[in-house]
């Protein structure tokens, strides 16, 4: 990758870093090596999608050893335990059997799949990608870290479905005016599950560079996506009109207006859309709608955004949906 002089659009700095080629498409084509951090629902969807329409190495980083050998544990460990198999084994499987893919194209995906526990390891990478849970704090303490870890032109972006990307770009410096870091900070806002939905939202920060917005662009295309461009408002474009509807649809479960079943078959059948309100709060987990809803609430002051109550105590109870075995529904 060359070097040059990379301008900051928003400040009007000028800094000297190592960087990538000219145009657009050519940002994109430079990205050599990608790292997921977070090995969960997303994370997972991400990291194969990487790999199989980038075509590029993807190190996968969880802090939990339980979460990278239940997602991507592969043959060796595989062969020994002979049980379940992982969540990404189980993908590539499906795609396979229903010939979207080949078995050599399913092994080659694999074998660009390498985990770790360790951040350290993203210090080679030229595209990160965070996805760990939705806690503004946790991310900002990451940001911090990957400012520090990641090579000076890797880019990093956050897979947030609501915290401010300025927030985030923030983080990762003590001084506002030094943006070498905080100029690569962007959001990739992938849907649910990833392999299937095409979409992705692009989500730059105020400290956001004009390379970094239009890499992220040309990156997520590579990975076969459609993207959208939103601005850093309170829950973008995707979750400003989705979180709003299914929080209404749980507030008329709680008030009595209709039960689970009507409520997800009037809208299943009425809108032709895949699943019901409360079924796809339920995959895209209980806790993340509720952290979602907080921050528009907050963020906008506004009480039409304020969370059902009953999602606040289902997530009290643990009962996030599909990924803790029950939320409205058993799993
Ligand atoms: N679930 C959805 O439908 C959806 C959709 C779009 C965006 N998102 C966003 O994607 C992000 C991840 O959501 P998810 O549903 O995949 O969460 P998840 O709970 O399924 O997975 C999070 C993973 O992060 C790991 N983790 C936690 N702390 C860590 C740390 N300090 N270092 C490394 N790994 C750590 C956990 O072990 C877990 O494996 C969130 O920001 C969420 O808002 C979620």
């Amino acid at each position: 990758m060359a070097s040059s002089i990379l301008r900051g659009r928003a400040l009007g700095v000028v800094r000297q870093a190592r960087c990538f080629s000219s145009t657009p498409r050519q940002y994109a084509a430079d990205v050599k090596s990608v790292g997921v951090l977070g090995a969960g629902q997303m994370g997972l969807g991400i990291a194969l999608v990487a790999a199989q329409k980038a075509q590029v190495p993807v190190t996968l980083v969880d802090a939990s050893e339980q979460a990278l050998s239940k997602g991507i544990a592969f043959a060796g460990a595989l062969e020994l335990r002979a049980r379940e198999l992982t969540v990404i084994e189980k993908l590539l499987a499906k795609d396979v059997s229903k010939s979207r893919i080949t078995q050599e194209q399913a092994d080659q995906a694999r074998s660009l799949l390498t985990t770790s526990t360790k951040i350290e390891d993203f210090s080679s990478v030229d595209f990160i990608i965070e996805a760990v849970p939705e806690i503004p704090e946790l991310k900002f303490d990451i940001f911090s870290k990957l400012a520090k870890v990641a090579p000076p032109h890797a880019i990093l972006a956050t897979n947030t479905s609501s915290i401010s990307i300025t927030r985030i770009a923030a983080a990762t410096t003590t001084d506002p005016n030094d943006t070498s870091a905080s100029s690569r900070v962007v959001s990739t806002h992938f849907m649910n599950p990833v392999p299937v939905q095409k979409g992705v939202e692009i989500i730059s920060g105020l400290q956001t560079s004009k390379e970094t917005l239009d890499t992220a662009v040309e990156f997520c295309k590579r990975m076969g996506k459609v993207t959208s461009v939103s601005a850093d408002s309170p829950g973008f474009l995707a979750n400003r009109i989705l979180m709003p509807y299914i929080n209404e649809a749980i507030i008329c479960l709680e008030t009595g207006v209709g039960d689970r079943d009507s409520i997800d078959a009037i809208m299943k059948n009425g809108t032709n859309v895949p699943m019901g309100p409360l079924q796809l709060a339920d995959f895209i987990g209980l806790d993340t709608c509720l952290s979602i809803m907080k921050v528009l609430h907050t963020e906008t002051g506004d009480s039409k955004y304020r969370p059902s109550v009953l999602l606040g105590k289902m997530v009290d109870a643990g009962w996030l949906g599909k990924k803790s075995g029950k939320g409205f529904y058993d799993y």
